[in-house]
């Protein structure tokens, strides 16, 4: 299996204080990772570090082989496409007054030439008209408001946005966390569907241990900074080693609502 990317040693200082302090940790081509800890653990200064949206104190973060602090310019560009992210406030990344398509084609104009222009328009339609087709969503609303639509159908959008350029990774940070529980079954089990299809690495942050049962094969789980286990989901849940991760667990009542039907019919 391959690493579609290595992180080594990677540190970030805020002042005095390490956000983000010594971290090892691949992501495997075609995998989920989660990363999970409580709030202030450093979960998203490490993917703002990973998508080279921030720079580190120290260490090195390989994207598919390339040293992404190290990138010329020109490759830099390129990667940038390769990894794309979801947050979990879609809202607050659109622009109100932009219809559907705008905001899903924001990422192929910018990037694509033959997208703008004359003879780009229909271009773009029909590419936006595939992606909503491809998060479930029916090419009509292409000329709608993203106000228009209730918080799943807006997760769906931003996630329709985040493939237009046909990305390798993509870091999910918190993307569920702001929806009801059976839209949040909805989106994830579109997640798990479009890795799938479209062969997705997911980096995926998480508080909500119940979310990261169901969709992680690996899981990180990051403490002050440090990762303090990684281990595949399943052994984590069934049998966490360190205490810290114990304590995150104990502190869901419910983290598998299968198990405990299981535990209540047994
Ligand atoms: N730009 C910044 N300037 C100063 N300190 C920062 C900055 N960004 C993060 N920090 C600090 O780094 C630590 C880790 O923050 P980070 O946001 O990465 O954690 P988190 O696990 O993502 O938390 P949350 O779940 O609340 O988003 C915190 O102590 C935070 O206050």
């Amino acid at each position: 299996m391959t690493n579609l990317v290595e992180i080594r040693g990677l540190r970030k200082e805020y002042g005095a204080a390490a956000a983000v302090d010594g971290v090892d940790l691949d992501v495997r081509t075609g995998e989920t990772l989660a990363v999970v800890g409580e709030s202030g653990s450093g979960k998203t200064t490490l993917t703002r570090l990973l998508l080279r949206l921030a720079e580190p104190t120290a260490g090195s973060v390989h994207f598919d082989g390339a040293d992404l602090f190290a990138l010329p310019a020109a490759r830099l560009r390129k990667v940038r496409r390769e990894m794309q992210v979801v947050l979990q406030d879609p809202y607050s990344s659109m622009n109100p007054r932009w219809r559907v398509t705008d905001v899903v084609a924001e990422p192929l104009v910018t990037h694509e030439r033959g997208m703008r222009g004359r003879g780009g328009r229909a271009k773009l339609r029909e590419r936006v008209g595939e992606l909503l087709d491809a998060v479930g969503l029916p090419p009509q609303v292409q000329d709608r408001y993203p106000h228009e639509f209730s918080g799943g159908q807006r997760q769906r959008i931003s996630v329709a946005r985040a493939l237009a350029l046909r990305p390798r990774l993509v870091v999910l940070d918190e993307p569920t966390s702001a929806l009801d529980v059976s839209v949040q079954a909805q989106v994830l089990d579109l997640l798990a569907d479009l890795q799938g299809r479209f062969g997705l690495t997911y980096v995926f942050v998480s508080h909500n241990l119940a979310v990261v049962q169901q969709i992680a094969d690996r899981v990180a789980v990051l403490r002050a900074g440090k990762v303090v286990e990684l281990a595949p989901a399943r052994r984590l849940f069934a049998a966490p080693e360190h205490e810290y991760t114990r304590a995150l667990l104990d502190a869901v009542p419910n983290p598998d609502p299968r198990q405990a039907r299981r535990r209540v019919t047994a």
